[in-house]
């Protein structure tokens, strides 16, 4: 085949429109993604668009897909196409590239060791136990038929995971992190507003922009108060560490960079702490979310689910943190978490810009092309996933992810090769210690009021909210 820029004219529609809207109307539902998932296997499965004047290629080859990730060359780099991210973020490990992405990686990486991850659980435990607390309280006042209430997943678990990535970051006992947690989804319902817009006002000096700069400024100067104080407390003989990735952070800190040392300036320590929350926080909540929906959908995987759990795990809601070998157990939660993550994956895009001129796939691709890799389609791809591919089905997990599929790399949640999620366990865990004691303690349904109306911005959400009629099983 002549290697040339692949446009699949019958697409023409597609490439007027704006590239956000593309996003935005894409993934809206199971419907509209089968949709269009079968107009690109008719039409090819890569085809070329343009964001503004950048050229971009959208592929839903998975070969194709694979080549790009897991170069280790430095072929395809991270960018920040919508410039709001970059206050969400930073120059944190997310979005930069090259030796800078190297040293900072290996900062943060004994953040998410065994060990780290096993404290984290407990303390997804007990923040868990308090909600369940209140979900309690709830039921116990709507004075409803068998103590039930009607609660806002989105709500619940985007508070859930807040605190408990809160108090991962910054320690227990720092009174600071709430108003930290509160800046930071302040900063991400700005981010996310902000998608929707053209982009030409991302560069204008909008009201929402400069609401935008005013309460980075603030996040960052409310980072900054936690540093000094954890330092204040080291040097009056305190410990540095604490075990929290603020201390793993303060230990690499130097105001200034000395070269070939894995330091850390102010500004980078200050972005990690924003990346850590901002990349593991909603995406969290989110996987949550879309698994309790399904259970509610799937009755019969829900009373599965927690026999297995009621089994394994007897003493669920008494708030202690299931152990490593418990959750080893938990295998049918395991394979729905995956399933969940599969159907509804909180990262539907990932995007990398071409560094140099490329032959990918047969196609020539030039310098500055975006490669734009659609997770969510790929995972309901028939050939691939079989042709119950939109069927919620975690039976396929059951030999673990590597044969859930013809290809043993097909499952693409957290991505893979080099820049594969950090957070992976941590956010599996996380999920795995919240939906086996809610399991052990609740039985919910889905409202009546639930609109099936998934919406893409900065993470896969329903649109109007997931209520669920959630039911005290102590009565
Ligand atoms: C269910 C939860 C999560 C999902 C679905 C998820 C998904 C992803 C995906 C798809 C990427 C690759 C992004 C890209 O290539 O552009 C990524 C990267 C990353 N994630 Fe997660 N993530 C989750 C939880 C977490 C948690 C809990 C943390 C930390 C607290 C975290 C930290 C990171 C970091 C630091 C990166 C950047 C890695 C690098 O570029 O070297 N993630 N995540």
């Amino acid at each position: 085949m002549e290697k040339k820029w692949l446009v699949v004219s019958h697409l023409h529609a597609q490439f007027q429109l704006p590239y956000l809207q593309a996003r935005r109307t894409l993934p809206n539902s199971q419907g509209m993604l089968t949709t269009n998932f079968q107009l690109f296997t008719c039409s090819g499965k890569t085809f070329l668009f343009w964001i503004g004047p950048i050229p971009a290629l959208f592929s839903t080859d998975l070969q194709l897909v694979k080549q790009v990730l897991a170069d280790r060359t430095g072929l395809y780099q991270k960018d920040f196409l919508v410039p709001v991210l970059n206050s969400l973020f930073g120059n944190g490990v997310v979005f930069i590239n090259g030796d800078d992405w190297k040293r900072h990686r290996k900062v943060v990486l004994p953040a998410f060791t065994h060990d780290k991850i096993k404290s984290m659980s407990a303390v997804a435990a007990e923040v868990t136990k308090q909600m369940m607390q209140q979900w309690r309280e709830q039921a116990r006042q709507s004075g409803g038929k068998g103590a039930a209430a009607e609660i806002d997943m989105i709500v619940a678990f985007n508070d859930l995971t807040s605190r408990i990535n809160g108090r991962v970051a910054f320690g227990t006992s720092h009174q600071d992190v709430e108003e930290v947690v509160a800046f930071m989804r302040k900063m991400q319902k700005l981010a996310t507003a902000a998608t929707l817009d053209p982009p030409i006002l991302w560069y204008l000096p909008t009201r929402r922009n400069w609401q935008v700069r005013r309460v980075n400024k603030q996040l960052r100067s409310k980072i900054m108060s936690i540093m000094q104080a954890r330092l204040a407390a080291m040097s009056g003989g305190g410990e540095c560490g604490n075990g929290d990735l603020l201390g793993l952070l303060l230990e690499a800190w130097t105001p200034q960079r000395r070269a070939g040392a894995e330091t850390l300036t102010t500004d980078e320590v200050v972005d990690e702490c924003k990346t850590f929350f901002a990349a593991g926080q909603e995406t969290t909540a989110t996987l949550l979310v879309w698994a309790m929906f399904l259970l509610a959908a799937h009755p019969e995987w829900q009373d599965r689910v927690r026999e297995e759990v009621l089994r394994e795990f007897p003493d669920g809601g008494a708030g202690e943190a299931p152990g490593a070998d418990v959750l080893g157990q938990l295998k049918l939660l395991h394979m729905v978490l995956l399933e969940a993550s599969r159907l509804y994956p909180p990262f539907v895009y990932i995007q990398r810009r071409a560094a140099m001129d490329v032959v990918l796939g047969g196609i020539k691709v030039p310098r500055g092309t975006v490669v734009s890799i659609p997770i969510a389609m790929l995972h309901r791809d028939r050939e691939v996933w079989g042709p119950d591919a939109d069927e919620f089905n975690p039976t396929r997990f059951e030999h673990g992810a590597a044969r859930a599929a013809k290809d043993p790399k097909a499952l693409l949640t957290f991505s893979m090769g080099p820049r594969v999620c950090t957070g992976q366990s941590f956010g599996i865990v996380e999920a795995q210690v919240a939906m086996a004691m809610i399991l052990s303690k609740f039985s919910f349904s889905l409202s009546p009021k639930y609109v099936h109306k998934p919406k893409y911005l900065l993470s896969l959400t329903p649109r109007s909210g997931m209520p669920l009629i959630v039911k005290n099983l102590d009565g």
